[in-house]
């Protein structure tokens, strides 16, 4: 079934769960469509796991937008949902429409997403406002690591606890149609989502959420720089691949790869008189 704002939200009525993977490209995003995945989303994480930066800073509009149109040309079902990377949005109320604009135009998302609550709550009104579907993200916040002061769990303090709700609040009245919230106490991220009408996505945040994400290279298990705790390995990828790409190689050594049922063949004639040329 194709997803839409409405379609997602009639989950959360049923209590149906949302299942959303990250995703960078054509191949994987057909796969997992597929597989009956409700979102992707194209996420700055790409800085991560695709481009092999320390955090997710350096992501380009350029960046998000070419991966983008890639995932978007895949999907049949799924919502594309398109991160909006450092800088695009909280610049300017005006930066935010125009970024948002070009990850729907040019990259065909059925949705954008940017972190924080409060402080950017007139950025997701206009972009709402421009008919642009926006997905709201709380708790830790990867485009604020120096000032969060590392990748940690946020909203255990009742203070912190007070504020993130509040800003939970915040997004929901500000038009978001759906809440990511990363790392964050589950019991908190429970209240949030019971607070709340809109479905909220978990990643690090329990299973009182209305959906969860994971970055894919963390669940195949693809990816190792690092691996946060709220990560389950639902495939050793990783292990697969190399020893897919070990055996080849030393199948191209021993001479066992290609065989004749890959290779292309000739007429005998042909030859015969090219061999009799070279000889002349
Ligand atoms: N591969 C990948 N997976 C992710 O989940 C992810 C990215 N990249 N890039 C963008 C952000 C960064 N994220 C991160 C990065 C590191 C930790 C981490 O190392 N957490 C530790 C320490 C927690 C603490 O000190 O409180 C952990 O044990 O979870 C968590 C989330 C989540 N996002
Ligand atoms: C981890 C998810 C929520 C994200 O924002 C990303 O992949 O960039
Ligand atoms: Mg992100």
């Amino acid at each position: 079934m194709k997803q839409t704002v409405q379609t997602l939200q009639a989950m959360k009525e049923r209590g149906e769960k949302i299942a959303m993977l990250t995703c960078y490209d054509y191949t994987t995003a057909k796969l997992m469509d597929e597989a009956g995945m409700d979102m992707l989303l194209v996420g700055d994480s790409l800085g991560n796991v695709i481009l092999g930066y320390s955090d997710t800073i350096s992501v380009t509009m350029e960046d998000m937008i070419h991966h983008t149109a890639a995932v978007s040309r895949g999907v049949q079902n799924a919502m594309v949902v398109a991160d909006m990377p450092f800088l695009s949005y909280q610049t300017s109320v005006y930066d935010a429409v125009v970024n948002a604009g070009r990850l729907m135009k040019e990259g065909r998302a059925g949705a954008v997403k940017l972190e924080g609550g409060k402080l950017v709550c007139e950025q997701i009104r206009a972009i709402v406002n421009a008919s642009i579907p926006v997905v709201a993200h709380l708790g830790m916040t990867p485009q604020s690591v120096n000032t969060l002061g590392g990748f940690k769990v946020q909203g255990k303090t009742a203070d912190a606890a007070r504020q993130l709700l509040e800003d939970a609040k915040a997004v929901e009245e500000a038009g978001a149609f759906a809440l990511v919230m990363e790392c964050v106490p589950a019991k908190l991220a429970a209240l949030v989502t019971k607070t709340l009408h809109i479905p909220t996505i978990g990643i690090g945040a329990g299973a009182g959420c209305d959906g969860q994400v994971l970055v894919y290279q963390d669940m195949l298990g693809m990816f190792s720089d690092y691996r946060p705790k709220f990560v389950r390995k639902f495939a050793e990828v990783g292990k697969v691949m190399q020893e897919a790409f070990a055996s080849y190689r030393s199948e191209i050594q021993e001479g066992n790869f290609p065989t004749e049922e890959h290779s292309f063949a000739i007429s005998n004639e042909v030859m015969a008189q090219l061999e009799q040329e070279a000889q002349a």
